[in-house]
């Protein structure tokens, strides 16, 4: 069956980030992801990873000016110094903690904005593909729903996989949010199976309430048994707004997936 992760940006957050490795380590996860873990010291996360052995995947690029309303720089055709800023920023933290991925944040465009848009992400991307190439880490991109991210740019799996094939970077993958998928466009297994190859990450949520992936019109049962017959070898991020203790709502862990 597939491999889950804990997605410590919305697990176990009644804790500091650090305490949530050891948390997600005495629930039976081996791998965890972060959101924006850099308020730590990147060398005290390394040793809490390494301490409870868990896998780090992939963490988010610094957003920008959060204040006033950025959302990731990547798609920003004025920012392309502070781009490169926050990717400094970025694999220098993931390659302390021996992360796999960087997760590419594209940002909020104006409709008008969206041709030139399109080029810088395209440009951001292959030399951040590059760099991280260099640190044997793979660069991904999500597609999110406008409902929680109005005029966010990547809202579309086909566009993505669009801008995948003009980067021309064997290292720039799909993260392959259900959540947001299901809220934009639906007809998932279909797409998951349509892009099997593209997929560097899957992340699961329920919909509409973003709770734990046991409620909501996702039969993730299927999606489980789906990725597993199609020989998906990645992770599945638990990346979900828990209802109440994390502890408490891990229940769908053996009841979806069959793991013991
Ligand atoms: O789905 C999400 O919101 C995340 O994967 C993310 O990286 C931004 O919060
Ligand atoms: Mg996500």
């Amino acid at each position: 069956m597939p491999r889950f992760s804990a997605n410590l940006g919305f697990l176990f957050s009644d804790r500091p980030e650090i305490e949530r490795v050891a948390a997600a380590a005495s629930c039976g996860f081996k791998a965890v992801e972060m959101h924006w873990p850099y308020h730590v010291p990147a060398l005290d996360m390394r040793e809490a990873l390494a301490a409870h052995k868990l896998t780090m995947l992939g963490l988010n690029m610094p957003v920008g000016n959060a204040p006033a309303g950025d959302f990731g720089l990547a798609a920003l055709p004025s920012r392309q110094n502070e781009f490169q800023n926050a990717l400094v920023q970025a694999l220098s933290y993931g390659s302390t903690i021996r992360a796999s991925a960087i997760h590419c944040l594209a940002g909020i465009v104006s409709p008008d904005d969206r041709a030139a848009a399109e080029r810088t992400f395209i440009a951001n991307l292959q030399m951040a593909a590059d760099r991280a190439g260099e640190a044997d880490m793979t660069i991904l991109i999500e597609p999110m729903n406008r409902r929680d991210r109005p005029g966010y740019f990547l809202q579309h799996v086909e566009q993505a996989a669009a801008i995948i094939g003009q980067a021309e970077r064997r290292n720039i993958r799909l993260m392959f949010d259900c959540y947001h998928v299901e809220i934009t466009q639906g007809d998932l297994i279909t797409r998951i199976k349509t892009h099997l190859d593209l997929i560097g990450h899957v992340q699961i949520a329920a919909v509409p309430s973003r709770a734990e992936p046991d409620e909501g019109e996702v039969n993730y049962r299927e999606i489980f048994q789906t990725l597993d017959s199609l020989g998906y070898q990645g992770w599945i991020g638990a990346e979900y707004k828990p209802r109440g203790r994390t502890e408490d709502g891990l229940g769908w862990l053996s009841e979806l997936s069959g793991r013991p």
